[in-house]
């Protein structure tokens, strides 16, 4: 144990005048007490009962006889005083008043010299209180033997620390030093969780989109080109993530090449909307529209996206709206060979990689995806030159490199659950290590601090566009974008779930839930949920019905079962299909070809299939952010729709405790009655059996593939 003395500075002479009086009315105080005390032991003593049983005691021999010497045994005090020895109780006493010595005010040189002078009065104060207490007792005290001397004394100790415990230890044993209290082990106050005001306070969007569509040309910023296209398209209205996205990218970028902007950098933009409220069309139309005025050949956007359909998709998309601008769209998936890819966005001439300059394809957009395939981000990179620790010889740099304009990053949540390849630190490297090495008067350096030297050349301004429905509201996450003064745009608050306890309060984020949705729990066992499937296709008429399994393995054997039962348009969509098998099954479904389509998480985000009423999760996701996704398959673009959940009795409460904890609106339960699956159970039987000898040849041909 370590002990600690800690000289503090003792006040000056005024506090040091208060606290010689503090010490003064203490030992007075205890003086006080102490007479009072003896006052009262010396007339017990004397009070005509007290002697009568003085007498019967000393007449009795067997007690007499009894009592120890060195109790004193011829003192006569009663027998439970001295065998049990009472507690004494220390009241508190009155003290007189002690009037503040009247103070004069002395020449500052003298005050050294009083300060001594004072320290010697005050010791010889406590010399003299000790001395009347001794005198005080010894009047009455000494002819009661040493019984009486040691209760006093334990009565002083009792008193000292009462007076120590209260007020200063010093005026006991006056060391110079003062003994620093406070500390002992306090509860430390709780820190709660303060955002950055950024994202404690977005910009909002609001949630219910029929009743909040905002005519197109209302919204300021849009070129008539735009809107014509707009219109074409059938897009009258936006929603109110576009009315409020779409002028405040615009914005941004409104201002292209920065010259002469001393230090303005656009602010980078960050959405949280919920699954179908048209993020999309949000960053489409001002990125095509930025886009369609420029004339040097570039590689002017790049936009991430989590997988190859969600990829096809946005690029449909974009491709419609910048049909007639000049702006390519292009897409990398990985599909072809890294050659092919690259010839898509520059050519060989003359011995050096240079963007084409086709009269056709003078500007460009490049659209791309990655966690399919993650080896295939880095290709794009190397198309534009080698990245660090590059052990493949890479192709020579490409002049036409730099992406200016904005990067998009679509699944942002899911994009930075991938961060930890730094794939995104990567492209805003290359990015910038292509725009320093450019041949183009207008160079990209990576910011710094600002200086007259850095503002000097013009520069091409990067912004960053991040969207998702779930998008993470975790300040350190969203650290690791390097994000620029960015703006949050949001239909939530970030604050956490009203009944989650002090624990999850801050790990739990609450999100977007369409407004158009109907949530539902369906309390089964394993065996009866493919007959559940089977009712709500067959009975209950749920079509387009999209199913989702927790594996690839689950979703096949289901698929199996279905097909085998009979009776129901079923299909498969998992990692185990090809990408063009993927592309096939999609489509057909979209078609409505395909009654059910059983998948896996492969087609939980962003796919956007238009009449799907209703989405199952045969078996239940084990994340908010997984749930959120699948459900957002249906109840898109303002329009209603419905979600089951499969449940087992030991899932149940976690479940529900985690879709309420992450903002649900609220979840019904659904119960499906025994006698209605009754009639299916002798089919489903046999289909089992069935289903088995399927699953033994599929595993036989496989051997024989191997
Ligand atoms: N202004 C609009 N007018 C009519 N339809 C629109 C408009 N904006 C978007 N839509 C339609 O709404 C649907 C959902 O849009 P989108 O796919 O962009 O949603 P999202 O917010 O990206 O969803 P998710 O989070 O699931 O990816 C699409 O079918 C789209 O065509």
């Amino acid at each position: 144990m370590s002990l600690f003395v800690v000289n503090r500075y003792l006040g000056d002479e005024e506090e040091e005048e208060e606290s010689d009086s503090i010490r003064e009315s203490h030992a007075q105080r205890l003086l006080a007490r102490l007479q009072s005390k003896a006052k009262e032991r010396e007339q017990r003593e004397t009070s005509p009962k007290r002697a009568k049983e003085r007498e019967q005691r000393e007449t009795s021999p067997k007690r007499a006889k009894k009592r120890p010497a060195a109790e004193g045994g011829e003192s006569g005090e009663p027998k439970q005083e001295t065998d049990k020895p009472k507690k004494k109780k220390v009241k508190p006493t009155v003290t007189p008043e002690v009037p503040e010595p009247v103070k004069e005010e002395e020449p500052a040189g003298d005050k050294k010299k009083d300060g001594e002078k004072k320290k010697k009065k005050k010791k010889d104060r406590l010399v003299d209180d000790a001395k009347q207490i001794t005198k005080t007792d010894e009047g009455g005290v000494k002819e009661k033997g040493g019984e009486m001397q040691k209760e006093n004394q334990e009565n002083q100790e009792n008193q000292e620390a009462v007076v120590s415990e209260a007020v200063v230890p010093e005026a006991v044993v006056p060391t110079g030093f003062t003994v620093l209290g406070g500390f002992e082990n306090k509860v430390a106050p709780k820190v709660h969780r303060v955002l950055p005001q950024w994202l404690a306070q977005p910009d909002l969007i609001l949630r219910d989109i029929k009743r909040n569509l905002v005519a197109v040309g209302a919204v300021p910023g849009l070129s008539p080109a735009t809107l014509k296209k707009l219109q074409d398209n059938g897009v009258t209205s936006f929603f109110p993530v576009q009315a409020e996205v779409v002028p405040a990218v615009l914005e941004g970028v409104a201002q292209g090449l920065l010259v002469g902007r001393g230090g303005y950098r656009p602010r980078d933009i960050c959405v949280s909307a919920p699954t179908g409220s048209g993020k999309t069309l949000a960053f489409v139309v001002p990125l095509v529209q930025a886009l369609s005025g420029r004339v040097v050949c570039e590689v002017r956007a790049l936009v991430v996206l989590p997988t190859k359909e969600l990829a096809q998709q946005v690029c449909k998309v974009c491709a419609l709206y910048a049909e007639g601008s000049g702006l390519k769209v292009v897409m990398l998936g990985g599909q072809k060979s890294f050659a092919a890819e690259q010839t898509t966005l520059a050519e060989q001439r003359g011995g050096t990689w240079k963007s084409w300059r086709t009269s056709s394809w003078r500007r460009r957009a490049v659209w791309w995806t990655t966690s399919q395939d993650p080896g295939f981000r880095w290709n794009l990179l190397r198309s534009w030159g080698p990245l660090e620790g590059d052990e493949v010889t890479p192709p020579p740099p490409h002049p036409g490199g730099p992406l200016e304009g904005d990067e998009v990053i679509d699944e942002a949540d899911r994009m930075i659950d991938s961060m930890h390849h730094s794939w995104l630190g990567q492209v805003t490297k290359a990015v910038f290590r292509a725009g320093s090495q450019g041949s183009s008067v207008f160079r990209r350096s990576e910011p710094t601090h600002i200086t007259a030297a850095s503002l000097t050349p013009p520069q091409m301004p990067l912004q960053k566009l991040l969207f998702s429905a779930t998008l993470t509201m975790n300040p350190e996450k969203l650290q690791q974008l390097g994000l620029h003064q960015p703006r949050l745009f949001s239909s939530t608050h970030s604050g956490p779930a009203p009944s989650a306890g002090p624990a999850s309060a801050t790990s739990q984020e609450r999100f977007n839930f369409p407004e158009g949705l109907t949530e539902y729990f369906v309390p089964c066992t394993l065996s009866k949920k493919p007959l559940l499937i089977l009712h709500y296709i067959l009975h209950m008429k749920f079509c387009p019905l999209l199913c989702f399994t927790n594996s690839r393995q689950a979703a096949h054997r289901l698929f199996l079962l279905v097909r085998l039962f009979g009776g129901v348009e079923a299909a498969e969509f998992s990692s185990r299909l090809s990408t063009a098998e993927r592309k096939h099954t999609l489509r057909d479904f979209q078609q409505g070809k395909i009654q059910l389509l059983i998948c896996t998480d492969a087609a939980a985000r962003g796919i956007d299939i238009e009449g799907i009423k209703c989405v199952v999760n045969y078996d239940a996701p084990q994340y908010p952010r997984t749930y959120i996704h699948r459900i957002g398959r249906t109840a898109r673009a303002g329009k209603a729709g419905v979600a089951f959940t499969f449940l087992l009795e030991v899932q149940r409460n976690n479940f529900l405790k985690m879709v309420e904890e992450a903002g649900s609106a609220g979840i019904k339960k659904h119960s499906v009655k025994h006698q209605l699956l009754k009639n299916m159970a002798p089919r489903y039987e046999t289909t089992l059996k069935e289903l088995a000898s399927a699953i033994k040849d599929e595993k036989d041909q496989f051997r024989i593939k191997v």
